[in-house]
């Protein structure tokens, strides 16, 4: 088991603690705030629903998590230790020797710094390095890596393992990259509002209807290609580098910044979001967050190409009582409906990843259908037997109840975590020719592979299975 030590708890160290703990780490925790641990708990349930709903796999069972008194205690015997403390150079500056003198020689210092290079962080003796990560920490996979070579390569490693997108920067520069963008537009909305141009709300409009959803997808360079239609980049640049001399920017000068632009500021950020907590704008940006991620999956783009690799790297155990395990995931909170419980479709969505997973494993998988054969679902019979709640685990096995020409007719059973059968589909489906759209026999390699499944389950009891709508129990 891989223990993490947190140093600082606060709004990234208890993002770091969630994305290592939901990935299975131990997670050690020090921090002098005697409120860290009830906060810790509040984003760790907000963690909990939100990070397992991104994967259709299930993530590793939770590592444990301890709060130390002692920083050298927790540090201990750790394999990574995320320094987290506020953002002053004198702190990191006394906190960081502390750490080194207690760390395993081979363990990876990563300082969250937003700012600061490795060489204005370490001292004498002292090796970090930056390990700038995103909030929230558990959803976004982005972590800045700054430093010594040899280490970011080690740590990038680490971090793909926890489903991150470790991004490691050139040389050092000040605030990195994703910073210095970002304080870029910063600035020049802060300008805005103290001119009385925008609302904090107007600014926030103006990027979450616009340009905030094409970011997600492609960044700036690629949407600005496209901008330049058929003649692509050069011609984007030709009509719009005029403007950099316009005055449409005042990068070069930044607002004063003194009391009254922070009352300014945050008196409209309270007349925009104040009716929420903190916790519940966080949990509706994170079903936002998650919902733009499942979206980017499907064609595996940025973020969403972040969790499907990590995904295809999450084991799952391959057998459950001598039948294949087909499925293992988490039920997302998006599954559950007005009675609080997984909703009736999602047991067939469920069922209908077991069904791919076994075409997979019989051959017919997606290069055999890019080849033009396929198979196609016939009929579907659900037993809704137990209820299945938000962030429950489900296994889902697998038996052939015959296979031979085009048919194939198999039984998924769904395990609840608890080890409750909480629902069976039974379902016929028909080798298909995709060009024809007509049923076909399936190619000989496929016939073969099923036929050894349907040899290894035949004379196995389905209970359950044949049913009809409305039969009576017993019967
Ligand atoms: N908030 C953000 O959006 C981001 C912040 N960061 C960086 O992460 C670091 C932490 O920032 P936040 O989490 O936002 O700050 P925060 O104020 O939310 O949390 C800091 C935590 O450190 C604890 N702390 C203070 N002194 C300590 C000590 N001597 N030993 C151990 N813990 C101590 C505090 O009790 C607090 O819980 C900073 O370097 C910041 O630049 C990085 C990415 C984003
Ligand atoms: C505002 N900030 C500089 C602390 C922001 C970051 O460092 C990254 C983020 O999550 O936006």
């Amino acid at each position: 088991m891989s223990k993490a030590a947190i140093i600082g708890g606060g709004v990234i160290g208890g993002g770091w603690a969630a994305r290592f703990l939901l990935n299975g780490w131990d997670v050690a925790v020090f921090d002098p705030d005697p409120q860290a641990e009830r906060k810790i708990g509040e984003v760790l349930s907000n963690a909990r629903r939100a990070l397992p709903a991104l994967y259709d796999r299930a993530l590793p069972p939770e590592g444990r998590l301890t709060f130390h008194a002692d920083m050298t205690e927790a540090v201990a015997g750790a394999d990574w230790i995320q320094e987290s403390v506020p953002e002053t150079l004198a702190l990191k500056h006394r906190i960081l020797p502390t750490i080194q003198a207690a760390a395993s020689p081979d363990a990876v210092i990563g300082s969250s710094t937003s700012g600061f290079k490795p060489s204005e962080l370490n001292g004498p003796g002292t090796r970090a390095i930056v390990a700038h990560p995103f909030n929230p920490v558990y959803l976004l996979p982005l972590v800045e890596l700054v430093g010594d070579p040899a280490t970011c390569a080690r740590a990038a490693e680490i971090l793909r393992g926890i489903g991150m997108y470790p991004l490691i920067v050139r040389k050092e520069i000040d605030a990195h990259i994703a910073d210095r963008l970002l304080e870029a537009i910063w600035r020049e909305a802060l300008w805005l509002v103290k001119d009385g141009i925008a609302t904090t709300e107007e600014i926030d409009e103006s990027i979450r209807m616009g340009f905030g959803i094409r970011w997600a997808q492609m960044g700036l360079f690629e949407t600005y290609r496209i901008a330049g239609g058929e003649a692509g980049m050069a011609h984007f640049m030709a009509q719009f580098g005029p403007a950099l001399s316009w005055p449409w920017t005042r990068l070069m000068d930044v607002p004063e910044f003194n009391d009254e632009l922070v009352d300014l500021i945050a008196d409209q950020s309270d007349a925009q979001s104040g009716h929420l907590s903190i916790r519940e704008l966080e949990r509706l940006r994170d079903d936002n967050v998650v919902g733009m991620i499942r979206a980017l999956k499907r064609t595996s783009s940025g973020a969403g190409g972040v969790v499907c690799a990590h995904e295809e790297r999450l084991a799952a155990p391959s057998e459950r009582d001598g039948l294949p395990i087909t499925a293992m995931r988490q039920v997302p909170v998006s599954w559950t409906d007005y009675n609080s419980h997984m909703n009736e479709t999602h047991y067939l969505e469920a069922a209908s990843q077991a069904t791919d997973r076994f075409m997979e494993m019989i051959g017919a998988d997606a290069a055999y259908i890019a080849s033009g054969r396929s198979y196609f679902t016939v009929e579907n019979h659900i037993r809704y037997l137990d209820e299945v709640h938000a962030g429950d685990r489900l296994t889902i096995t697998t038996q052939v109840l015959a296979g031979q020409g085009k048919r194939l007719h198999l039984f998924h059973r769904l395990w609840r975590g608890d080890d409750t059968l909480a629902a069976t589909v039974e379902t016929m489906l028909l080798h298909t020719d995709l060009s024809t759209r007509r049923t076909s026999e399936p190619d000989a390699a496929v016939s073969e592979r099923l036929a050894g499944w349907v040899a290894s389950h035949a004379g196995r009891a389905a209970d359950g299975a044949g049913r009809f709508v409305g039969q009576p129990a017993g019967m």
